[in-house]
């Protein structure tokens, strides 16, 4: 099967600065040694390309393809093949001359790093438009991750179910996450709940955090916070769309206004 009928997201854009599934420094520097793999010596960044490497070794094992050469695993995740391939030496993993890298020995590789061959459960704080729809969402269990438990505060969602979950009081998460042996949680409320939030799942025994409520979270070391700020990214890309278009168009200009103030 050749190997451009695979399907993957693309990755990187012209447009795009860093290179795919980088680490910000930021983050790299703020990952603490266990959760980036640096028992092992991986380095944060290249731990952070992984999970591309990974989606894309499981569309070729999906494919029953069970060798793939570096320059076509580099061009299915759109990195450079030299980074590929220092990645993957990384990992101590090297491939074989003329016959490529071994798919199988790569997830697994893979998997032990990213620690998913273990089943990690995960609990969701908030479960509004986006806790529901993460807690809808059947990638997770493919990537070693399964949903333990849902919260919110509003008596009207507690109690309902989604997705077969029942949401549970958030003054139940004390005794929840322990009892379910939860690590790893997502904040789905407004900001102004968020550091309550991590406050009240860093007690629990939470010790790594994803945050969507585009706060900035103050833990205490050896918690791991990981910020998805949708808005941020977005605004981002609309730089880039604006920048574009200065190149081709020109620089924008704001609309020209008649004397009644109504623009032409
Ligand atoms: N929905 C999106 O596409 C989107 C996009 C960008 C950012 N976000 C951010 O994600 C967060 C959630 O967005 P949403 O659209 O799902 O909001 P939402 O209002 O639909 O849901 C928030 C949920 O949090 C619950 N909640 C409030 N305080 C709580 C607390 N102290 N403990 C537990 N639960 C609490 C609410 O009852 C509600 O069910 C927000 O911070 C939002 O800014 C959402």
């Amino acid at each position: 099967m050749p190997l451009q009928r695979l399907r993957l997201p693309r990755t990187g854009s012209r447009t795009q600065v860093d290179a795919p599934g980088e680490v910000p420094a930021d983050v790299a520097a703020d990952v603490p040694a266990e959760s980036t793999g640096a028992r092992r010596g991986v380095p944060a960044a290249t731990v952070g390309r992984l999970p591309l490497y990974l989606q894309a070794l499981h569309a070729l094992a999906d494919d029953s393809i069970t060798t793939v050469s570096s320059q076509e695993l580099a061009e299915l995740v759109h990195v450079s093949a030299a980074m590929l391939r220092k990645d993957l030496s990384q990992l101590g993993t090297y491939g074989t001359r003329g016959v490529g890298y071994d798919v199988p020995t790569l997830v697994h590789e893979m998997s032990a790093v990213l620690g998913l061959e273990h089943d990690w459960p995960v609990a969701i704080v908030g479960v509004g438009n986006l806790g529901r729809a993460l807690a809808h969402y059947g990638g997770f269990s493919s990537r070693g991750l399964s949903i333990a438990a849902l919260f919110d505060a509003d008596p009207a969602v507690v109690g309902t179910e989604v997705n077969g979950h029942v949401v549970h009081a958030v003054d139940d998460l004390a005794e929840l996450v322990p009892a379910r042996g939860v690590r790893i949680a997502v904040v789905a409320t407004p900001a102004a709940a968020a550091q309550q939030t991590a406050d009240r799942l860093v007690a629990a025994g939470i010790t790594s955090i994803l945050c969507f409520a585009g706060a900035a979270l103050r833990v205490p070391d050896g918690v791991t916070v990981r910020a998805v700020d949708l808005s941020s990214e977005l605004q981002i890309l609309g730089f880039h769309e604006q920048r574009t278009r200065s190149a081709v168009l020109g620089p924008l200009r704001p609309p020209a206004r008649l004397t009644n103030g109504v623009s032409r």
